[in-house]
């Protein structure tokens, strides 16, 4: 017998999570279907973990610096420590009994299991249906994209999953790509003592953000002792009882490690979701949305799965525009032009809109500048551990930024003001003529504003 509920969502991810709850909030009989822990990738195996190994790892460093201006500091890396807490208080063993009540409280239906579409408005899980009044949201988030290198399918590689999991860490690894999860696990293992080498295929570390930040997560990864190899293409990996040996394109000697952590983007599965029986394709690499998020006739998509960004601030920032259009609130369509990032790394590396690259290549006419952080008072004052700089990307023609780069010890923190100023389009005259606060790193932005030339 099919059961009817007023909204089903398929996914219980950061995104999933916050629209079944806020639409059961709102008074509607929602269904919310999980094949696996209720908080999706983000809170186990993603964001939190990943930002309590940084955390961990930052303040090994800021001891080791601590010599310079402070005095000598003694620090004794123990990795039980970032597990346990990790285990214990994070994750809680990798379950999510918490999750769970947490959205039942709100009157939502969890269901365990693979929701997978049937048609428009209707969803089956295992030997369950719904149809949906209202409609479905497909928040499903994606898996780690495996590249097809020769030998790799075939050894017991690791994902973020067992990186982010791991009670003991290996004694030297390999990272495959040189992207946001290969930076930051690469800075954290080598700080922890691990033996780091991270392969990236392309020019530079951070290849979606300006050449000079890939250049200074590159400056900053070496210090900490890792191996960066970039323009490297692996030719085979294959694995025997001492580790990894993985072979390189055009060079001899092989690569050695005890593990190899592949982090070469992600990649969503639409044909097991049953996207066919709505219209959509099965082979594309994410759900076609419009402003409102709909995919089509009572169908939303949200997060990892639309293509727009795998990041939980995108998830749930889509998830707050799906619930208002479900519950039939008029309000603004998603908006990327600011959308911003930020790599946790140690300078933290964090950019919104566009990049100088990308603004160019819109045939806008450009004015940019870059200043170091260290120029800055507060960067001196800083010290040990002040790398980074701000750049500005400015659409001349208009007096206005429209993408900006913040790196340094605060680099994430600083980005907000010109998030705000990217998204509300703030002239940039209006920028010069305000007062910032003396000493912050943000006054880097206003000398970054008077260096538009
Ligand atoms: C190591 C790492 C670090 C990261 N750090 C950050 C960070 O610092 N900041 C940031 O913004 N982002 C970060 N991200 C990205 C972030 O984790 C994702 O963008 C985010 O989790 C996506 O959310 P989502 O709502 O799309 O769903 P997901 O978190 O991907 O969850 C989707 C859920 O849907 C479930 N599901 C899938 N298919 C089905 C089905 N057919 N039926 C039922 N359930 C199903 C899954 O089991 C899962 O629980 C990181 C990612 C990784 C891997
Ligand atoms: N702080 C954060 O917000 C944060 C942290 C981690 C992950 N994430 C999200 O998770 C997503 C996945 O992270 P990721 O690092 O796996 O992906 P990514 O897309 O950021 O980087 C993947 C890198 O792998 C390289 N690559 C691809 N194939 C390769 C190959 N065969 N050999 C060598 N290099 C290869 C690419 O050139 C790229 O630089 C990111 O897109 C990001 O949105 C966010």
């Amino acid at each position: 017998m099919t059961e009817q509920a007023d909204v089903v969502v398929i996914g219980l991810g950061p995104g999933g999570e916050d629209v079944a709850g806020a639409l059961a909030d709102a008074g509607l009989d929602v269904v919310g279907i999980e094949a696996e822990l209720v908080g999706g990738e983000c809170p186990y195996w993603a964001c939190v973990p990943s930002k309590i190994m940084i955390r961990a790892g930052n303040l090994v460093a800021e001891a080791r610096r601590s010599f310079l201006l402070a005095g000598p500091g003694e620090v004794t890396p123990a990795w039980s420590r970032v597990a346990g807490r990790i285990r214990d208080e994070a994750t809680h063993g990798w379950t999510d009994q918490l999750a769970t009540d947490r959205l039942v409280a709100k009157g939502v239906r969890v269901v365990r299991g693979t929701g997978r579409l049937t048609g428009p408005r209707r969803v089956a899980v295992g030997d369950r249906t719904f149809a949906a009044r209202r409609g479905v949201v497909l928040a499903t988030g994606s898996r780690p994209r495996i590249p097809p290198v020769a030998g790799l399918a075939a050894t017991p590689y690791w994902t973020n999953r067992d990186a982010m999991a791991t009670p003991e860490l290996p004694t030297s690894m390999l990272i495959l790509g040189g992207g946001a999860i290969g930076v930051e696990v690469a800075q954290v293992f080598a700080r922890f003592g691990c033996a780091t080498t991270v392969v990236e295929g392309g020019e530079r570390l951070l290849s979606r953000e300006e050449p000079e930040a890939g250049d200074l997560a590159g400056t900053a990864l070496r210090a900490d002792g890792v191996t960066v190899l970039t323009d490297t293409r692996i030719a085979r990996v294959d694995h025997h009882a001492d580790g990894f040996t993985v072979r390189r394109e055009g060079a001899e000697a092989p690569l050695r490690a005890e593990r190899l952590l592949v982090a070469t983007g992600r990649t969503t599965d639409l044909a097991p979701l049953g996207v066919d029986t709505v219209g959509l394709e099965p082979t594309a690499h994410a759900v076609p949305t419009d402003g409102q998020l709909r995919a089509g006739a009572g169908l939303w998509a949200i997060g990892d799965v639309t293509g727009r960004g795998s990041f939980t601030h995108v998830s749930m920032y889509q998830a707050k525009i799906v619930v208002r259009d479900i519950l039939g609130r008029p309000g603004p369509e998603a908006d990327y032009r600011a959308l911003p990032r930020v790599t946790f790394t140690d300078p933290e590396i964090a950019a919104v809109g566009l990049t100088e690259r990308q603004a160019r290549a819109q045939g806008r006419h450009v004015r940019t500048s870059l200043v170091p952080v260290a120029a800055s008072t507060r960067g001196w004052i800083h010290g040990p551990g002040t790398d980074g700089f701000v750049k500005l990307v400015e659409d001349a023609d208009r007096g206005v930024l429209v993408g900006a780069t913040s790196t340094g010890p605060a680099g994430g923190e600083v980005l907000y003001g010109l998030n705000v100023a990217v998204q509300t389009e703030v002239p940039v005259a209006r920028l010069r003529h305000m007062i910032y606060t003396y000493p912050t790193f943000h006054r880097v932005v206003e000398t970054a504003l008077e260096a538009l030339g």
